[in-house]
């Protein structure tokens, strides 16, 4: 790969470049107590085309989350922001500074053109809400009629793998399994069709199949929706079985990155060789040589 391949460079491959529609600038967090050298995020720079899914990858603490969570601006006020974020809505409408937006539009650009899908389950869904209520709440900015918006959540419901709609519309958070649960709170984070979502370890708290069934789905959502994905995972596997792209982070800093099969096979970063290496990355390196697997998301998912 050419040195300008780096970072933030569409890879060659790509058949017509086009605009990214979220580009992260040399990014920098600084948490208070956190000293120049050991900052949570250190001049990351990433960009994100229509239609692929970037992995980021890393250990824990490598800053990952708070990648992420700087892009929607969800992260403690005390927190130190530097660079620039800029992404482009489904109607073509740029946000060139997230950074410098005022909260009120920042909030329309919440859920709307950036998806979240936060790292911790447990709290993404209020308790004492029904399902239909969280929907109702999400969709409450859109001017849609009651109908309509279980029209717009059957649809998100099933492009995250709910069979029985009627099983969750009525329900509270407690009453659904670990991954129905799951599959509900990407359903909200994709319902006002956002060209941006970020998730967080979607699948980490879930069993292998149900893991593979989610990732799987969200790939042909990006897919079919023509959206564009910053998946983030500590697992090496699993971003070379759905990115199209690898991020490797290492204390803050991205330190590699590249077309999935170009980092499993011919990995530049002695990190990103340990990964691999390591048990973890052991699938990502049986992976390396097939391409990305777009394909398999039609098997009929259990409502797990
Ligand atoms: N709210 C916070 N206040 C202070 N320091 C924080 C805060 N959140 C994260 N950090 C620190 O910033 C660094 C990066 O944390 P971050 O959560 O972004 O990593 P991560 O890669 O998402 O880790 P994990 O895989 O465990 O989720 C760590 O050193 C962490 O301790
Ligand atoms: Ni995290």
């Amino acid at each position: 790969m050419p040195e300008s391949a780096v970072l933030g460079t569409p890879p060659s491959l790509v058949d017509t470049p086009t605009e990214p529609v979220l580009s992260v600038s040399h990014l920098s967090v600084t948490y208070p107590g956190q000293e120049s050298g050991s900052r949570a995020v250190e001049d990351v720079s990433l960009d994100l085309h229509r239609g692929e899914i970037v992995a980021v990858v890393g250990e824990s603490g490598s800053g990952k989350s708070t990648l992420v969570r700087s892009v929607i601006r969800l992260l403690p006020a005390s927190a130190d922001i530097r660079g620039t974020i800029g992404v482009v809505g489904r109607d073509g409408t740029r946000y060139d500074d997230l950074l410098a937006l005022p909260d009120r539009t920042l909030r329309q650009v919440r859920g709307k053109v950036v998806g979240f899908v936060p790292q911790s389950t447990s709290g993404a869904l209020n308790p004492v809400i029904s399902i239909r209520r969280q929907f109702e709440l999400t969709l409450r900015s859109e001017r849609m009629s009651r109908k309509e918006i279980r029209e717009r959540a059957i649809e998100a419901l099933f492009d995250a793998g709910v069979r029985d709609f009627d099983l969750v519309w009525q329900a509270y958070p407690h009453e659904l399994s670990g991954g129905l649960a799951q599959r509900v709170v990407i359903a909200l984070a994709i319902c006002k069709r956002p060209s941006v979502l970020l998730a967080d370890e979607p699948t980490t708290a879930l069993d292998p199949i149900v893991q593979a069934d989610v990732l799987a789905r969200l790939r042909h959502t990006v897919m079919e929706t023509r959206s564009a994905a910053l998946l983030i995972t500590h697992d090496l596997g699993v971003a070379a079985r759905y990115a199209d792209r690898i991020v490797v982070m290492l204390h803050g800093r991205a330190v590699e990155s590249g077309a999935v099969g170009d980092v499993v096979s011919d990995p530049r970063h002695p990190y990103t060789r340990e990964l691999l290496a390591s048990g973890m990355g052991r699938g990502a390196a049986l992976l390396g040589t097939t391409e990305p697997v777009a394909g398999d998301t039609d098997e009929k998912g259990a409502d797990r």
